[in-house]
């Protein structure tokens, strides 16, 4: 799990670091900006943009280090008077005491045309608080437009380093030189795109930090014992497949089959029966008659049009035609459940305003769950994962546009369903689920997939 910080998680750990540990807050700087610099192409010249807070005396430590290399640097401020205090002035009269010049231009483009090599963007950083505005905007417009390569220091300037949406226009970096932690810029969509390639400069601060909000890794998954048998891997049973709607029905069967679940019973409307078992043959399909089999240990109902759900104490898996108007609290409630709508699904089923914007579906994610003990996987383009009576919410970064096809979700929960019965918990089986799937995807190109091509990757993907 890599934790995703907003500036108030990273001012805490910052000031651990500075009050608690006494490390010299110099020595930190001192630390990004040389591991800043090391991002640099070797040789090129420098052109340092340092703003008004410490991000600019990040920059000043950088443009002092890379001097001393023997670089070709210049620096310049926004600012003709940048006012800076604490640990920016005193990199200030460092870099001075070099004899460097700090400049400043009110037509920034022209000052850019004659530049060659790199910029590195120290205008602002955890301290943003507002859109950028007057010359600071200025600036970061002329970067855009000058084609020149961006280093940016800690995250591109005009990024609200706690949120995923842009509040207006902000650089675009090359490369991103993220101090200590990712916040929550570094991993979201759209601020994410921004960011160019991030890398974690690492400075001495607590590795394990406090985050609301953490992006999925590969999940480990539990070892296979050497003599398991097909009643060690769980058995699924799936209620789903109408009529004109039974490849549903199969995508999930091949989902709980294909991450390794033992058994697999189909329970099918009648008149689909024949073509759902002639499908997928390694699944016992059977007509619905109102009972489940006693032996079941996870349910999933609803791929295929089937929005009955039948009396069952055990773990359940609800999607598509489960998800019922505003029965989305009712299920949050009930232990053991998951619901994985996609954004119109989940305002259906909450009754609320469709969640457009990355932001909103991370608000409306804590709002539904936030001390219940149902697991929420909100799909989309990162998918968000939660609830399980745990407070911090999980982000899905695999996955691209392509897995936007009918019969995508429904493999999707067969998968949870799979890795339920396998015994990994409900919120584990759905970050499983979920980052498997969007990693299948990451294998095959974008248009044209198909979610049987999906299922046939998982074997390999599972296996490392
Ligand atoms: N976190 C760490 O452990 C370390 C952080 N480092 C670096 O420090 C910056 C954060 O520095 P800080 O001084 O807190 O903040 P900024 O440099 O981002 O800038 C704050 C000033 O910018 C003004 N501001 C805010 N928004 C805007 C805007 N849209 N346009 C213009 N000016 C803006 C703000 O002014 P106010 O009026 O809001 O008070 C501040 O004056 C962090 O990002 C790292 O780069 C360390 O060096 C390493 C340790
Ligand atoms: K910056």
């Amino acid at each position: 799990m890599i934790p995703l910080l907003t500036a108030d998680e990273m001012r805490v750990v910052e000031r651990q670091a500075i009050e608690g540990w006494g490390v010299p807050s110099l020595v930190l700087q001192e630390h990004a900006a040389l591991g800043a610099l090391a991002l640099l192409p070797p040789g090129q010249p420098v052109h340092v943009l340092a703003g008004p807070g410490n991000n600019g005396g990040d920059a000043l430590a950088l443009a002092r280090l890379a001097r001393l290399e023997g670089r070709e640097v210049s620096v310049w401020s926004p600012s003709a008077q940048p006012g800076w205090r604490g640990d920016a002035a005193h990199q200030a009269r460092l870099w001075k005491g070099l004899g460097g010049e700090i400049r400043t231009s009110t037509a920034p483009a022209e000052a850019m045309a004659v530049w060659r090599g790199w910029v590195v963007d120290g205008l602002l950083g955890l301290g943003t608080t507002r859109p950028l505005e007057g010359a600071a905007l200025a600036w970061v417009r002329a970067l855009n437009a000058s084609g020149l390569p961006v280093l940016a220091l800690d995250l591109p300037s005009g990024l609200d380093p706690s949120a995923a949406e842009i509040p207006g226009e902000a650089v675009r970096a090359t490369r991103t030189a993220c101090f200590g932690h990712r916040k929550v810029c570094h991993g979201l969509m759209p601020a994410r795109e921004a960011c160019g390639d991030i890398t974690v400069v690492p400075i001495p601060l607590d590795r394990a930090p406090r985050a609301a909000l953490q992006l999925l890794e590969r999940p480990i998954l539990p070892p296979r014992a050497w003599d398991a048998h097909k009643g060690s891997f769980g058995h699924v049973v799936i209620r789903a497949g109408s009529l004109g709607m039974s490849g549903a029905a199969v995508l999930s069967a091949l989902g709980a089959l294909r991450v390794g679940a033992g058994l697999v019973t189909v329970l099918t409307d009648p008149e689909v029966r024949a073509e759902v078992a002639a499908q997928v043959p390694e699944a016992m399909v059977r007509p619905w008659q109102g009972t489940l089999p006693a032996e079941a240990d996870v349910l999933l109902v609803g791929p295929g049009g089937i929005d009955q759900v039948p009396d069952w104490e055990g773990p359940l898996v609800l999607d598509a035609s489960a998800l019922k108007e505003g029965e989305g609290k009712r299920w949050m409630e009930r232990p053991g459940t998951a619901i994985t709508p996609h954004p119109g699904e989940f305002a259906r089923l909450f009754r609320l305003p469709r969640p457009m914007l990355m932001d909103e579906r991370l608000a409306q994610a804590r709002q539904v769950s936030t001390g219940k003990p149902g697991v929420l996987l909100l799909k989309g383009a990162q998918s968000v994962l939660a609830g399980g009576a745990r407070e911090e919410l999980w982000i899905n970064p695999t996955g691209h546009p392509g897995l936007a096809t009918g019969g995508s979700g429904d493999l999707l929960a067969g998968m949870v369903a799979g890795f339920r019965a396998q015994g990994l918990p409900m919120r584990e089986a759905v970050a499983a689920a979920a980052w498997f799937h969007g990693a299948a995807a990451d294998r095959l190109p974008g248009a044209g997939l198909l979610p049987r091509d999906l299922a046939d990757q998982l074997p390999e993907l599972l296996r490392g």
